[in-house]
C-alpha cells in the first residue's frame, strides 16, 4: 500500500507533559458524585446539523429534568435569537424548577453581555457562563494579542457581568469563567486570568464563582489533563471560594477518562452532554461517567433507570444515531454472541442470588437496572458455544439440556448459524432442536405398549411404525426404560448401552409435561433423543426411539 504523500506525522508535535512530582490524584478514588450541568441544549445543539427547534429543545430540557439535572446551560442567548426566545419561554411559563438552575454562555463583550442579561430578566436564580480563548494560538492568530490584552478582555468581561448582575438584585446571580481552550494554554496564565475575574468577581465560600478549565480540544492524554487540573488548584488564588468545573471534549477519545481523573485530582463539577453529542467528536458522554459510578456502588444523583427513553428523546432531538456499543445505552452493549463468554455469563448468572452484590462475568452492571432485560444478554449466531444455546431455550422455551446434549446440539446450532451467515433466532433454534431431536428424523415412531410387571422385572411389548409398516417388540429389564432398551436391541440387532438419561418437567402442575433426555452408546456411536409427553414412561420410550431413529444406521437394520 503506497502511503499519501500527506499523511506525514513529522507534521505534528507531542504534547508537553506537566512537571509534578509531588502528583496527588492517582492515589484518589470517586466517591461522591461531582455536580452536573448538562451543556446539550448550547454545546450540544450547536454541534448539531440542524439545531433543535423550540420544540425539540423544550423535549429535551423536560427530558433533562426527568433525569434529575439541577444545573442546565440552555444557550447562547446573545448569539441566536432562538436561544434566547427559549430561555425567555422558560422563564415566563415558570418551567424552571425551583431547585433547577438555567446557565447561559456569552462570551466576555460588552454587547453580547448586555443582551444575556436581558434575557435573563426575571429568573429567580442563574449561572451566567462568560467565557474567552486564552491559549497561546489563539492569541497568536485569531487575537493577534499578547497575555495582558487576553487578561483584559476577560476582566472586562468580569467588570460587565457584575455591573449588569448588580442592576437586577431580585435574581441569584452565579457566575461562571472559562478560559476557553485552557489545554492550550499554558498553566501559569491560565491561573493569572482566572485569578484576575476573581479578584473582579470576589468570591466567597458562601457564594462561590465557578471556575471551568475546558478540553476545549482534547490535546494529551487524560493524566496530563488531571496533572493541569491539580496544578491549577494548587495555584489558583482563593481556592476555598471556587468551584472546579471540567468541560472535556473528545477530540482523541477520552473525555470520559479526562473527566474521571479531572475530578480525582479535585475538580468539583462536570459539564458534558447526553451520550457525548457535541462539537467534532463530542463533549464529555455525562451517561457513561454517571454510569461509571453506579457500576462502583457511587450514587451518580441522576436516574438513567429508564435508558431507552433516554435514548429515544436524544436521538429525536438530535437526529444523531446511537451506536449500537455506545457505553451503556448502546442497543449491543449487554449482548454476548461469543461462546466464552456467553458460557460465563450463564453460570453466574445460574449461580447468583438476588440480595448479594452484583458479580457477573463480563457485564458491569445489572441490565435491569436500566430498564433491559435478559432476553439481549445473549444472542446466537457462529461466533456462540453451547452455553448461550442452552441458555437460550432454558429462557423461552423452559428447556434444561444437561450438558451432553448442549454439545451435542451446538454443533447443529454451529452448522445453522454459519449456512445462514447472520444470526440465528430464539425460535430458529427451537425449530432446529425440534427437528433434530422430538420430530422423527428417519421415521420411526413410537405405537401403544404393554407393561407388565413379572417379580423383579419388567417385560414390555411395544409397536412401532415406520413407513406404513407396523413392528411389534418384546424386552425385559429393570424397569421399563431397560426392558425398551432390550426391546430395540433385538430389533436393530446390535447392542446398545444407555449412557445418559435425563428429565425434568415443563411446569409446576401433576399434568405438566416431561422432557426426557437420553445418550446411547451404539457401536461407538452416541446418538442423542429427546421425548416429549403428558406421560414420564411414554417421553422415555420415545427419547430413547429418537436417539435411535436419529443414529439413522442403527435403525435400517430394523427397516
Ligand atoms: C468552545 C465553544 O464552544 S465556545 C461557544 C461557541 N458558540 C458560538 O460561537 C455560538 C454562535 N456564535 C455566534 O453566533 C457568533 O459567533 C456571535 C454572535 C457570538 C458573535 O458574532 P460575530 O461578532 O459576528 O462574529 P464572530 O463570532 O466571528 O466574532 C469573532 C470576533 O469576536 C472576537 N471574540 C471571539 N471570542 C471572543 C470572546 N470570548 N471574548 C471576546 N471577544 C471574542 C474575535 O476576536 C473576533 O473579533 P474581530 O471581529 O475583531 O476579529
Ligand atoms: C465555552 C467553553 C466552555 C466551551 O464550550 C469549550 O471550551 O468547549
Amino acid at each position: 500500500m503506497s502511503h499519501a504523500v500527506t499523511f506525514n506525522h513529522n507534521k505534528y508535535r507531542p504534547f508537553t507533559p506537566v512537571s509534578k512530582p509531588d502528583r496527588r490524584w492517582p492515589d484518589q478514588a470517586i466517591t461522591t458524585a461531582p455536580d452536573w450541568c448538562s451543556v446539550d441544549l448550547r454545546d450540544g445543539n450547536q454541534a448539531l446539523v440542524e439545531p433543535m427547534n423550540a420544540q425539540q429543545k423544550l423535549r429535551l430540557w423536560d427530558l433533562l429534568l426527568s433525569v434529575g439535572f439541577k444545573q442546565i446551560e440552555v444557550g447562547f442567548p446573545s448569539a441566536s435569537s432562538h436561544d434566547f426566545a427559549f430561555l425567555r419561554q422558560l422563564i415566563e411559563e415558570d418551567r424552571i424548577p425551583e431547585d433547577v438552575t438555567v446557565q447561559v454562555l456569552t462570551q466576555a463583550r460588552a454587547d453580547l453581555i448586555g443582551r444575556t442579561f436581558e434575557a435573563l430578566k426575571g429568573v429567580r436564580r442563574a449561572v451566567v457562563h462568560f467565557y474567552n480563548s486564552t491559549s497561546t494560538v489563539q492569541r497568536r492568530d485569531v487575537f493577534k494579542l499578547d497575555r495582558e490584552g487576553i487578561k483584559r478582555i476577560a476582566v472586562e468581561g468580569a467588570r460587565l457581568v457584575k455591573a449588569e448582575a448588580a442592576q437586577h438584585p431580585e435574581t441569584e446571580w452565579v457566575f461562571e469563567y472559562s478560559p476557553e481552550s485552557f489545554t492550550g494554554t499554558e498553566l501559569d496564565f491560565a491561573v493569572e486570568v482566572c485569578d484576575a475575574v476573581n479578584s473582579v468577581l470576589e468570591p466567597t465560600p458562601e457564594n462561590p464563582v465557578i471556575i471551568n478549565l475546558p478540553a476545549t480540544v482534547e490535546m494529551s492524554t487524560p493524566n496530563v489533563y488531571a496533572d493541569q487540573i491539580e496544578w491549577f488548584c494548587d495555584h489558583v488564588t482563593h481556592r476555598e471560594a471556587i468551584k472546579i468545573s471540567l468541560h472535556t471534549h473528545n477530540d482523541r477519545g477520552c473525555a470520559v477518562a479526562a473527566a474521571e481523573l479531572g475530578v480525582m485530582a479535585g475538580a468539583d463539577r462536570i459539564e458534558g452532554t447526553l451520550m457525548g453529542n457535541g462539537e467534532r467528536t463530542g463533549n464529555m458522554d455525562i451517561i457513561t461517567m454517571a454510569m461509571n459510578l453506579y457500576s462502583q456502588g457511587v450514587d451518580p444523583k441522576l436516574d438513567f433507570g429508564r435508558m431507552d427513553e433516554v435514548i429515544a428523546v436524544t436521538r429525536e432531538c438530535t437526529q444523531l444515531p446511537v451506536h449500537p456499543r455506545h457505553p451503556y445505552a448502546g442497543e449491543l452493549v449487554f449482548t454476548a454472541f461469543s461462546g466464552s463468554h456467553q458460557d460465563a455469563i450463564n453460570k453466574c448468572l445460574a449461580r447468583r442470588s438476588p440480595d448479594e452484590p452484583w458479580d457477573v462475568a463480563y457485564l458491569p452492571i445489572d441490565p435491569a437496572d436500566i430498564g433491559r432485560n435478559y432476553q439481549e444478554v445473549i444472542r446466537i449466531n457462529s461466533q456462540s458455544g453451547k452455553g448461550g444455546v442452552a441458555y437460550v431455550l432454558q429462557r423461552d422455551y423452559g428447556l434444561e439440556l444437561p450438558r451432553w446434549l448442549q454439545v451435542d446440539f451446538s454443533a447443529a446450532v454451529q452448522g445453522l448459524a454459519e449456512s445462514s451467515e447472520s444470526e440465528v433466532g430464539s425460535e430458529a433454534i427451537y425449530q432446529l432442536f425440534t427437528d433434530t431431536y422430538l420430530n422423527s428424523r428417519n421415521g420411526w415412531s413410537l405405537g401403544n405398549y404393554q407393561l407388565q410387571r413379572e417379580g423383579e422385572v419388567d417385560a414390555l411389548t411395544v409397536t412401532l411404525h415406520h413407513g406404513g409398516k407396523e413392528l411389534t417388540a418384546t424386552g425385559r429389564g429393570n424397569g421399563v426404560v431397560d426392558a425398551f432398551v432390550d426391546a430395540m436391541e433385538s430389533v436393530i440387532n446390535t447392542r446398545v448401552v444407555l449412557v445418559e438419561y435425563s428429565e425434568h418437567t415443563l411446569g409446576q402442575s401433576a399434568d405438566a409435561e416431561a422432557v426426557c433426555y437420553i445418550q446411547l452408546n451404539i457401536d461407538g456411536e452416541r446418538p442423542c433423543g429427546v421425548g416429549r409427553s403428558n406421560d414420564i414412561v411414554h417421553a422415555s420410550l420415545a427419547a430413547i426411539l429418537s436417539a435411535l431413529d436419529g443414529s439413522g444406521i442403527a435403525m435400517t437394520k430394523a427397516a
